[in-house]
């Protein structure tokens, strides 16, 4: 039994999903825009200020068929956003290929640090300096969005600038326990280096999943 669950997992057929809700999407490019959320559990970058830390550990998270979570997904939604943990850890060609099917157009929050997999239509890429992304993932990124815990986080953020493409769209994202501090901050950089873009975790503010 065990060895079935490892093979439908290594193939991608079924991923631990920790959870999936439909909701607005809160940062970005797409804040504001109706969303699917699919949480796939599974990531050992360990930021320290993560804010789902319950996604680390895969094992507890129950290992789902991806036929049956796209077809609840699709039936809600035709943006799905694959989030996690860390997606890239798992093999997303089943899962996005069942979604294409369906009609949806995918969305992936990812720190970069695995290969790309699967049919991908918008790259949000999130870099940590546990784990910096590989090349093939910075040239795909759609937008770049660094998390600003502190002043170190904006020298970070130039040097991860400088790796992406010409059209990545830009984003510095405070940090939520440090938002207070931080979101000056953000705003006065913004306002010196406007290639950059301020974006907030606009659903903790409306207390949405
Ligand atoms: C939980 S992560 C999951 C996807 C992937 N592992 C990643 O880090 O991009 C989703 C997004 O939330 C951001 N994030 C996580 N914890 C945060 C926090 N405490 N404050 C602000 N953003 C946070 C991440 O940087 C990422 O952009
Ligand atoms: N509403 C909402 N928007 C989000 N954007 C990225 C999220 C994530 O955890 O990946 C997230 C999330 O958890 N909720
Ligand atoms: S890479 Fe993403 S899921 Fe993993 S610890 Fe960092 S923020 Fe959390
Ligand atoms: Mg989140």
């Amino acid at each position: 039994m065990k060895d079935i669950i490892n093979r439908n997992l290594e193939s991608g057929l079924s991923l631990p999903i920790m959870e999936h809700f439909y909701t607005i999407q809160g940062e970005g490019r797409y804040t504001g825009t109706a969303a699917y959320f699919i949480r796939i559990g599974g990531c050992d970058v360990e930021c320290h200020w993560c804010d789902v830390k319950e996604s680390w550990n895969p094992a507890i998270h129950p290992v789902s068929s991806v036929d049956k979570i796209a077809e609840i997904a699709a039936s809600k939604c035709k943006t799905i956003v694959l989030t996690g943990g860390e997606p890239l850890m798992w093999n997303l060609e089943p899962l996005t290929i069942r979604l294409k099917n369906l009609g949806c157009r995918i969305h992936i929050e990812t720190s970069g640090a695995y290969p790309l997999s699967g049919h991908i239509d918008w790259i949000c890429l999130s870099p940590k300096k546990t784990a910096l992304p590989l090349k093939s993932v910075y040239a795909k990124a759609n937008e770049l969005k660094v998390i600003i815990y502190n002043d170190h986080d904006f020298i970070f953020a130039e040097e991860q600038a400088s790796n992406v493409n010409q059209n990545t769209i830009l984003y510095l994202q405070p940090e939520w326990s440090k938002r207070n501090k931080v979101t000056t901050k953000i705003i006065d950089y913004v306002m010196k280096e406007p290639k950059w873009h301020i974006s907030l975790q606009t659903h903790k503010y409306l207390n949405i999943p």
